[in-house]
């Protein structure tokens, strides 16, 4: 029996979210995997749903809002001084994905050099990697390639999932944002990452960034499940076929020009 209490109204994902941009999203469709689907109509989702917990880091510069956009999220709230993270921190959340339950853990880390080296020990065993800058903050936006260099020294490139974040949206003029767009989404297909750009103060796309990472999220790990559950079934390992050229191909990401 369950000791949990339920999974929040708000929590609640039936439908694959939208992306941000066409452009730069890690796939388009408006719906999920039909394998993963099926799997939840038919209770298959495996260990996803049960024990298992998504790790999911979140690094880039100090100050960039790291920590402000995780708290706009899981808190609902929004300081507007700053205090750095030391080290890392954590957050739970808990959602219902086509009725499958599934839990996200949010590494929140510190972007100050002198707490990088605590913070890294963390990277390990993430299933997606938020790579955030400021849009008002050029530099903070190249940055970003380090970053990414750095949490896949602990992860396996072919099957971590990534995003680019910019905040601060609501501190940007229309111009100056769209000038800074057109490299963040250039530098987002390199990284072969998803393309958000969100206001911690406002809220503006808060939400729908992270029920965007929940659902990919949940997506690739019943893919992995279903995956390994053939290969047990046929004693070899089976890749499950698609038509789309999509994340879960880790040929595309050998095709990255990026950390190579
Ligand atoms: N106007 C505006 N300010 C923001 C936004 N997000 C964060 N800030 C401000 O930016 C400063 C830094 O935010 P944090 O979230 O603490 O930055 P961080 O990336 O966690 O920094 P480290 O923990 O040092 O790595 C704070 O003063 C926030 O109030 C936003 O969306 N809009
Ligand atoms: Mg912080």
């Amino acid at each position: 029996m369950s000791v949990l209490p339920p999974v929040r109204k708000d929590r609640i994902i039936a439908q694959q979210p939208l992306c941000f941009t066409k452009e730069a999203a890690l796939h388009c469709r408006g719906s999920f995997h039909p394998k993963v689907t099926s799997a939840c109509q038919q209770q298959r989702t495996g260990t996803v749903g049960r024990f298992k917990i998504s790790k999911i880091i979140v690094v880039g510069d100090l100050s960039v809002g790291k920590t402000c956009l995780i708290n706009r999220f899981c808190k609902d709230t929004f300081d507007k001084n700053y205090k750095a993270t030391i080290g890392v921190d954590f957050e739970m959340e808990r959602f219902e994905v086509m009725g499958v339950p599934f839990s996200l853990q949010l590494w929140d880390t510190a972007g100050q050099e002198r707490f990088k080296c605590i913070a890294s020990t963390y990277y390990r065993g993430a299933q997606a990697i938020v790579i955030v800058f400021d849009v008002n903050d050029v530099a903070s936006l190249e940055h970003t390639r380090q970053w990414l260099q750095d949490a896949l020294k602990e992860n396996d490139a072919s099957s971590v999932l990534l995003f680019l974040v910019g905040t601060k949206k609501d501190l940007s003029s229309l111009s100056q944002y769209s000038l800074i767009e057109k490299d963040a989404v250039r530098i987002a297909k390199e990284m072969q990452a998803e393309y958000w750009a969100v206001s911690s103060l406002t809220g503006e796309n808060v939400k729908d960034f992270f029920f965007r990472v929940a659902s990919l999220t949940f997506e690739s790990s019943v893919l992995a499940e279903l995956e390994k559950t053939n290969a047990r079934k046929i004693g070899d390992v089976v890749r499950i076929h698609s038509n789309d050229s999509n994340l879960y191909l880790p040929a595309k990401k050998n095709k990255s020009k990026c950390c190579q």
